[in-house]
């Protein structure tokens, strides 16, 4: 993790030294584990880095609160170096061999084997230990990452812990936020151990778990004198007869979340079909390319969805080139993005940095298929993906990655893999859209997008379907503005 390096030098260079670092870490380590479980025996696996450092001052800690621990190490003690050494020393006792580990049923363990410096999978005794710690009933604190987990790639190559509890430090890192490296984490708390203030721009941030405080104008509230004008227009591509339920949910949900005016521009042999199931959403046919320029133009549209139900070929790609000759902002989705796989040039030359792409992970790959293929995590994916592309990418998945082409990266873990069925990406895409149209910049309003999608998928519940995710929205809605209204009061009062 070359980015923790880096932040580590930075605030030894700006006076804070390792020790001092190690020491808020491992107390940070015990005090987490006080606020959350009664007192009971603890075993802390120490490994030969500073990880196995931040376990020794933990279990100091906990020793110190009056709790019960014994503390074995990977290797030999006489070899630990600089902070894990002074850390050994301040534990004052010697510790256990690794081998005579044997998870507790009823304790709690502490994993403090490897951290940012695992350079190869877990063997031998620490893949045993950490197999065994998965299948007893111990509770799993893991410090700074699940020993196994590759920080970066959040993917591990062997064994790893399967942890309650994770405290990390700093910053949140890729394992933190992707999957499945997430998964393994259990709860994440990111404690701040005094790196300096300043340290964020010495290096280049990870990316920030997207949370409604880094979108504080969003969703724009209408003021007492607007109109239905005055809210954005959005406009909705339809597909042609049998292809039009997409293009409906997009332009339901652009309504619900706040669009004022909504039209489906449909293929005149699709407008009854459209006109036969929509009452809010408004319907215009149009014939050809210079009749859906010409629809955009008459309804004066500020924003466009495209790619829902479209159809793949020359077709959805000529509407795509040229609705973007045209100033609404532009979402494109499914066919529309795969309609210019092996012509993403074409695409990318026209697209500006106010349009939005969301791709899953098939339609990634065809955009990107060098992207899908390296040896990169999510993160740097999408990022590379929106400086290529000029626009903003939203990666989907259960850990959706929203990027700007200026490479700041949000990741949303707001959400529930019951959002993973058909149709929930059209209504992403039309809350998409719907925030465009009312004039948000275009990395907000897909921040803004993905997480009120994910929230009202989690309010809609298992065995939900898109339908169900619309009609959560307005709930998800005023419960933002509870919790902002919340958060204004409690600032207030400090
Ligand atoms: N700023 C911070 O966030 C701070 C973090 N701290 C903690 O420090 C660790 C990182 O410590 P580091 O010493 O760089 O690395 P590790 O402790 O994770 O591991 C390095 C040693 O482990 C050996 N290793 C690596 N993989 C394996 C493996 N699969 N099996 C056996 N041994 C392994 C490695 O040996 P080599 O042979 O590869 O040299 C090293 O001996 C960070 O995660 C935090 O917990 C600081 O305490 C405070 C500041
Ligand atoms: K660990």
């Amino acid at each position: 993790m070359d980015a923790i390096r880096r932040a580590d030098a930075f605030a030894i260079a700006n006076g804070v030294d390792g020790w001092t670092l190690m020491q808020a870490a491992g107390q940070a380590v015990a005090q987490s584990i006080a606020q959350r479980w009664s007192k009971r025996p603890v075993r802390v696996l120490c490994g030969p880095g500073n990880n196995g450092g931040d376990g020794f001052v933990a279990a100091a800690a906990l020793r110190e609160k009056g709790w019960p621990v014994r503390v074995f190490l990977l290797g030999d003690a006489a070899k630990l170096t600089g902070d894990a050494a002074r850390a050994y020393a301040h534990w004052g006792d010697p510790a256990e061999p690794l081998e005579n580990a044997r998870p507790d049923e009823a304790g709690l363990v502490i994993d403090a084997l490897f951290g940012a410096g695992l350079a190869r999978p877990l063997e031998g005794q620490a893949a045993e230990l950490c197999t065994a710690t998965n299948s007893a009933r111990a509770v799993c604190v893991a410090v700074d990452v699940p020993s196994g987990l590759d920080g970066d790639r959040a993917q591990a190559d062997g064994a790893v812990f399967r942890a309650d509890l994770t405290v990390t430090f700093h910053r949140p890192k890729p394992a933190h936020l992707l999957e499945p490296g997430r998964g393994q984490c259990g709860e994440i708390v990111c404690v701040d151990i005094g790196i300096p203030d300043g340290w964020r721009a010495e290096i280049e941030p990870v990316g920030d778990y997207n949370t409604p405080d880094l979108w504080p104008d969003l969703p724009t509230r209408p003021d007492r004198q607007t109109h239905k004008h005055g809210r954005g227009r959005l406009a909705v591509l339809s597909g042609g007869p049998s292809a039009t339920g997409a293009a409906r949910l997009a332009a339901q949900a652009g309504l619900r979340a706040g669009s004022g005016l909504v039209t489906v521009l449909s293929p005149k042999n699709a407008l009854l079909v459209n006109a036969q199931s929509l009452s809010e959403v408004m319907v215009r046919g149009f014939d050809g390319v210079e009749g859906f320029l010409a629809g955009l133009d008459g309804l004066r549209a500020t924003a466009a969805v495209l790619g829902p139900g479209a159809g793949v070929g020359e077709g959805t790609r000529e509407l795509v080139i040229a609705a973007l000759s045209r100033s609404p902002a532009l979402v494109l989705d499914a066919d529309a993005l795969t309609s210019f796989e092996g012509e993403t040039d074409h695409l990318f030359s026209h697209l500006r940095p106010g349009d939005v792409l969301t791709p899953h992970a098939g339609e990634f790959a065809r955009l990107f298929p060098d992207l899908a293929e390296a040896p990169i995590n999510k993160i740097e994916a999408a990022r590379t993906a929106a400086e290529r592309a000029g626009c903003v990418v939203v990666f989907k998945g259960p850990d959706t990655v929203i990027a700007a082409p200026d490479g700041r990266v949000r990741v949303n873990t707001h959400a529930t893999p019951a959002l993973a069925t058909a149709g929930t990406g059209d209504v992403l895409a039309g809350i998409t859209g719907a925030f465009l149209a009312q004039g948000t910049d275009a990395f907000d309003a897909a921040s803004a997008a993905v997480w009120l999608h994910g929230d009202a998928g989690l309010r809609a519940g298992e065995g939900l379907i898109a339908g169900d995710v619309i009609a959560a929205l307005p709930n998800s809605f005023a419960a933002l503005r509870r919790r902002r209204r919340t958060d204004a009061a409690r600032s207030a009062l400090k």
